[in-house]
């Protein structure tokens, strides 16, 4: 049966919407539907589902701190229709057979679309490339070690090079071990004054510029995860101008937070990488808005209360992200005029779903119905009591903002509604 969103405000116009199996088939004023289903947009903002490439769901092994179920519910609360999930589980997804298995789930157990990673290395921290054709074969949509960084140029280069014959990127989360040091949070002025220990941003941006010269050579696509430094915007700038086939995501607290704001020594600060200097901040929203940056993603980072209890020292590294992303990024960024609201579709919809290649992405006629309404006129508060994620680890709790979620669509099919 056809579905007709009424009064939808797609960017700043009022259109219909028409749906039938699964897919757009019609946006225009004033749409007549004799049999179906009729949702009323009530005028508010209508968007393409947004689409995450980098989320922790913590199956299998992990599931006290979230599960497939309860994250994809998370990202249906949170507007999100398509996310990639990585494979930094237990035990690690880095055989076809663990692959296979985490496939099933995803599909059995996600109530959004749910793309999945493969390790590059087994165990994450192995320096053997596992076999990546096999995996690709499987459905893999990436490699990636997201968690460590990859610690020798062998490894990556040979694990690049066999993905670009696949056709596949390589998401790096950047980090040399050797420069760490045992840090919690950025060194420098606040970690001083907090007493704790501090690594270098350098950890991220020499690493990432060995790869570029490495990605440079094997031609892949070069994602970079979680960009936090200055020196990393200006690397990938460069590799950009000189052909490297690289793109970046930026997490929503490394655009709106950064080291001087932690006040004491509160878990809820700690992830991977740390909250940088406010230069280093002021750097990632410049690289957004002159295209180094391609687009933002959460870094969803599950944890339990008692992995994140007591001080940042023996905390978990990470915080939960589905739930608080559209709100606060339109909270303090469109609302204040710094971001247009076609400029936050653009990072967290369209380029992305672009640069991995998926149908979705954008509202047109013949896409998948991956559609979202986000009331943007009321402030609430963001409570976890009202989160579907088992993580509660954020910062953000207790935060006033705008860009509550009304309604989410998969193909056509409503996945969740708030008074609809
Ligand atoms: N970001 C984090 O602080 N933690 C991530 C790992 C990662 O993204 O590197 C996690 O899996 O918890
Ligand atoms: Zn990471
Ligand atoms: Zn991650």
């Amino acid at each position: 049966m056809p579905t007709l969103i009424k009064n939808a405000k797609i960017f700043h116009d009022m259109f219909d919407i028409l749906i039938a199996d699964g897919k757009i088939k019609e946006i225009a004023p004033n749409i007549k539907l004799h049999d179906g289903v009729v949702i009323d947009a009530k005028n508010k903002l209508v968007t393409p589902g947004l689409i995450d490439v980098h989320v922790h769901f913590r199956e299998p092994g992990q599931t006290h701190k979230e599960t497939v179920a309860s994250g994809s519910k998370a990202a249906a609360h949170g507007g999100f229709t398509t996310v990639f999930a990585m494979p930094n589980v237990t035990p690690t997804i880095d055989t076809p057979e663990a692959f296979e298995n985490i496939m099933d789930k995803n599909i059995t157990d996600g109530i959004v679309n749910i793309k999945q990673y493969a390790a590059i290395s087994k165990g994450l921290l192995d320096e053997k490339v596992n076999e990546l054709g096999k995996l690709a074969e499987l459905g893999a949509v990436g490699f990636t070690n997201d968690g460590h960084g990859v610690q020798t140029a062998d490894t990556m280069l040979r694990a690049m090079q066999t993905a670009y014959t696949l056709n596949k990127p390589i998401i790096a989360h950047v980090e040399d071990d050797s420069l760490l040091h045992g840090g919690v949070l950025n060194a420098g002025a606040t970690a001083d004054r907090l007493k704790l220990p501090g690594m270098t941003g350098l950890s991220e941006s020499s690493q990432l510029a060995r790869d570029l010269v490495l990605a440079a050579k094997a031609k892949v696509h070069y994602h970079v995860a979680h960009i936090s430094t200055k020196e990393s915007v200006e690397l990938v700038r460069i590799a950009k101008k000189y052909g490297v086939n690289v793109t970046a995501e930026v997490t929503p607290h490394h655009l709106l937070l950064a080291d001087h704001m932690i006040e004491n020594d509160n878990a809820m600060f700690k992830m991977n990488p740390p909250l940088r200097s406010e230069e280093d901040r002021k750097a990632l929203i410049a690289g957004l808005l002159d295209g180094t940056i391609d687009m933002i993603a959460t870094d969803h980072a599950p944890h339990s209360k008692a992995e994140k209890a007591g001080s940042m020292v023996t905390a978990a590294f990470g915080i939960t992200g589905l739930e608080t992303a559209f709100s606060l990024i339109y909270t303090f960024f469109v609302k204040t005029g710094i971001f247009t609201i076609e400029q936050l579709i653009m990072w967290m919809a369209n380029k992305p779903a672009k640069i991995f290649n998926l149908e979705s992405g954008v509202l047109e006629v013949g896409k998948p119905a991956d559609i979202t309404i986000f009331d943007t006129d009321q402030e609430f508060e963001i409570r976890e009591e009202n989160f579907y994620s088992k993580g509660k680890n954020t910062p953000f709790i207790g935060q006033q903002v705008y860009g509550r979620t009304m309604l989410t669509m998969v193909a056509g099919k409503v996945i969740y509604k708030e008074n609809y």
